[in-house]
């Protein structure tokens, strides 16, 4: 078939690594099943992806659309990963400036499909106009959908009847089932105190653009499957979104991804000589995502946690170089001779193979800020967790997990979210070595049977595909 010929998918999604990946991943997905995807971002976000199998690359065509350049917002930062987080809201406003380059795109290319990420709420309105469906990819949980509430509400358009801080700590109203997946008042003062901050940048607030951006979808995609979440995809389809909600399945990555081998394996030749010589099963890789910023505080006490929990720790730090003026991930003073005197701690400052070293035999168990692509990749691969949630909806994944028991959270104060290298060193003990954790690791080998499982998750690319395919657009 020709490439003209085949049904075209326009992909336009948000601004960072964690979004960048997934929707990359489901474009890989429909390439395979002979779809022709136009794949936009920015000039420096397209460079950074992860190369595209051979096989499939003339079916993904990536498309760069320059970011306009907003005030505050360093010239070279294209994505959260290049930004502290308190600075995010200047990427939005930028993001927000690609409508009128993403319109005259879309007129020129009329595409069968775009499938768009939270940030574009502008893009539904644009579709309809052209007779474009459009569907709205969610790369959060069903659970984390339901907590936000209905999308009237987040927009401002119908009464919250959450209106006290009490109200906000506790189960939403709309939830009819029992449920633990609630913030932490830590969580919600931080949240607040961000939202504050993209209110005054941003032309829209953040409530706004969550509601807008499934509102005007025609369906919702979500990363996600009955087998790990049936009540919530079902309480989002019918009460929260009303609209259909089709599960894409957990998209479970390859163990060896494409993007690693962009130097020619040198990087992973290094990494895996150091893990090939630890035990099997005894290091805790470390990783806080690309849009976490710690606290110089939080990391002297994860560093400390992580060398008095006397386990062997492999430690992906965000390039500090890109966190400008900032210098919150100053190690401990001597913390990185020590370590690497000793021999027992790899520190790695930038990108790391992070599905690779997780299939590593070595590795034991995942500290992570319980980012949703870090949480499919652990437990795909059967890893036991401790979680450090720090922003976002990462606070609502740790509860949720924590109910399953494959890991346990490392505990914080209620109020000021502190934390001390005692209760990281007894966390990563327990979830790794203990008897008593033997529960956690044992559910996380479970859930494997889940996130893991190829077969299962084809099946929902290939029912994602007929969905598309069948589609009819509704009567204007
Ligand atoms: O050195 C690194 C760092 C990250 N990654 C990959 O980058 C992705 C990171 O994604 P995630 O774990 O979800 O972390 P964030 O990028 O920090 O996640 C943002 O996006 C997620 C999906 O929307 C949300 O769940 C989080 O709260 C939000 O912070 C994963 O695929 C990692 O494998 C690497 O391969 N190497």
């Amino acid at each position: 078939m020709e490439n003209k010929d085949r049904p075209q998918v326009v992909m336009v999604p948000w601004l960072a690594m964690g979004h960048l990946i997934p929707f990359l991943e489901l474009s890989k997905c429909l390439a395979l099943k002979g779809f022709q995807i136009s794949f936009i971002s920015t000039p420096k976000n397209i460079d950074k992806l992860p190369k595209i199998p051979p096989n499939i690359s003339s079916l993904i065509n990536l498309v760069k659309i320059p970011l306009p350049q907003v005030d505050n917002l360093p010239v070279y930062a294209e994505s959260t990963f290049d930004l502290p987080s308190e600075k995010v809201h200047y990427l939005t406003k930028a993001f927000d400036g690609l409508q009128v380059p993403m319109a005259s795109y879309l007129e020129n290319s009329l595409p069968n499909w775009i499938i768009y990420d939270s940030a574009a709420y502008w893009l539904p309105p644009i579709a309809n106009k052209l007779g474009i469906p459009c569907a709205y990819f969610c790369l959060v949980n069903a659970a984390t959908i339901a907590w936000n509430g209905p999308p009237s509400v987040l927009m401002g358009i119908t009464e919250n009847p959450r209106k006290t801080l009490e109200d906000i700590l506790g189960v939403p109203p709309w939830v009819p089932f029992p449920s633990k997946v609630v913030y932490r008042l830590h969580e919600i003062l931080r949240l607040m105190k961000n939202y504050n901050q993209d209110n005054n940048v941003e032309d829209v607030s953040p409530g706004y653009r969550a509601g807008s951006s499934p509102q005007g979808a025609d369906v919702v995609f979500i990363r996600s499957c009955t087998e790990f979440e049936s009540d919530w995809l079902q309480l989002i389809e019918e009460n929260i979104l009303q609209k259909p909600v089709v599960p894409v399945g957990l998209l479970p990555p390859s163990s060896v991804r494409s993007d690693d081998d962009n130097d020619n394996g040198e990087t992973w030749r290094e990494i895996s000589e150091w893990l090939d010589k630890q035990k099997k099963e005894s290091v805790v890789y470390v990783s806080i995502g690309t849009e976490a910023t710690p606290t110089e505080e939080e990391v002297v006490e994860l560093a400390l946690g992580l060398e008095l929990s006397q386990l062997p720790f492999f430690w992906v730090i965000r390039n500090p170089k890109c966190l400008t003026g900032d210098d919150s991930f100053k190690l401990p003073d001597g913390f990185e001779d020590r370590i690497s005197f000793s021999g027992r701690g790899y520190i790695c400052k930038g990108w790391a193979p992070q599905v690779r070293i997780l299939a590593h035999p070595s590795v034991g168990g995942f500290l992570t800020h319980c980012g949703w692509n870090s949480i499919i990749e652990a437990l795909s691969l059967g890893q036991a967790l401790i979680m450090l949630p720090f922003l976002g909806e990462q606070g609502l994944n740790a509860r949720m997990l924590e109910e399953r028991k494959v890991g346990m959270e490392i505990p914080r104060d209620e109020r000021d979210g502190s934390f001390t290298r005692d209760s990281v060193a007894k966390s990563l003990r327990m979830v790794i070595v203990d008897e008593d954790g033997e529960t956690f690791r044992a559910k996380a080998r479970e859930m494997r049977g889940i996130f893991g499982d190829k077969h299962l998750h084809d099946q929902y690319i290939d029912k994602f595909v007929q969905y598309l395919k069948d589609y009819k657009p509704k009567e204007t």
